[in-house]
């Protein structure tokens, strides 16, 4: 199948279990739960997104025709000396209205260890080694288990308890980036102190002014 990809570039995951991690950010254009136009964004289910995942014209972006030249693109990023820890992180807009078995297998076939970031709409494909769920209030959740559960606070109506009982190995809030952006991040900092089974995950990559 063809994929529509807005961007690939080489950086350090900002967020998470692996913030500081060298990776390759592959982002998928298109999500299911904002256009991505600023005049939908009012009447979205998820209005506070921070990331233009609209059209292929990115840095690298563009349509590509198979999984092997997606693949190809990706690997011709990872420097060459040292193949033992490639790291690709699938992202967008929704990765999983894509991301498909022969893209996964591509990945395999070139060394990577793949890792998603998806908002848990939708069935994650097998295959997959480090899954980030980051669900958001008015969309119903459906990957009840994976490697980290990121929580970006606050949302309106949220109970973090409801997340609890769910079966992920990390359990993150993220400050809710935009104009109450330090306001969130004592509120997401005093959520930790009060329930330790929280973890803060802050976007570094933010702070580093990196992509
Ligand atoms: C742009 S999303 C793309 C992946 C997927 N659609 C999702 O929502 O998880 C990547 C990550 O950024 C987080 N994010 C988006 N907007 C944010 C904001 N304004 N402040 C903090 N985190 C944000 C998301 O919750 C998600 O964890
Ligand atoms: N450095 C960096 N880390 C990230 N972690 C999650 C990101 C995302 O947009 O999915 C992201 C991103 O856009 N950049
Ligand atoms: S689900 Fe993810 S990509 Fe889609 S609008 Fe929300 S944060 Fe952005
Ligand atoms: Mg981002």
């Amino acid at each position: 199948m063809t994929y529509s990809i807005k961007e690939i570039f080489y950086t350090l995951q900002g967020e998470g279990a692996h913030a500081g991690r060298p990776a390759v950010f592959c982002r998928f254009s298109g999500c299911n739960l904002w256009t991505g136009r600023e005049s939908d964004r009012a009447n979205a289910i998820c209005q506070f997104c921070d990331t233009d995942f609209v059209g292929t014209d990115g840095e690298r972006g563009g349509k590509f025709k198979d999984a092997g030249a997606l693949a190809a693109e990706i690997n011709g990023l990872w420097p060459a000396t040292h193949t033992a820890s490639k790291y690709v992180v699938f992202t967008g807009g929704e990765p999983l209205l894509q991301l498909d078995k022969p893209l996964i297998d591509a990945m395999h076939a070139c060394g990577f260890t793949i890792a998603i970031e998806t908002n848990g709409t939708l069935p994650v494909p097998e295959g997959v080694d480090w899954i980030c769920v980051s669900p958001k209030m008015g969309s119903k959740l459906v990957v009840g288990k994976g490697n980290e559960i990121k929580v970006v606070i606050p949302q309106l109506g949220q109970d973090l308890s409801v997340y609890e009982g769910l079966d992920f190995e990390n359990f993150y809030v993220q400050p809710m980036d935009g104009p109450l952006a330090a306001r969130n991040t004592k509120l997401a900092i005093e959520t930790c102190r009060r329930n330790p089974k929280w973890k803060l995950s802050i976007q570094t990559h933010k702070l580093l002014q990196i992509p």
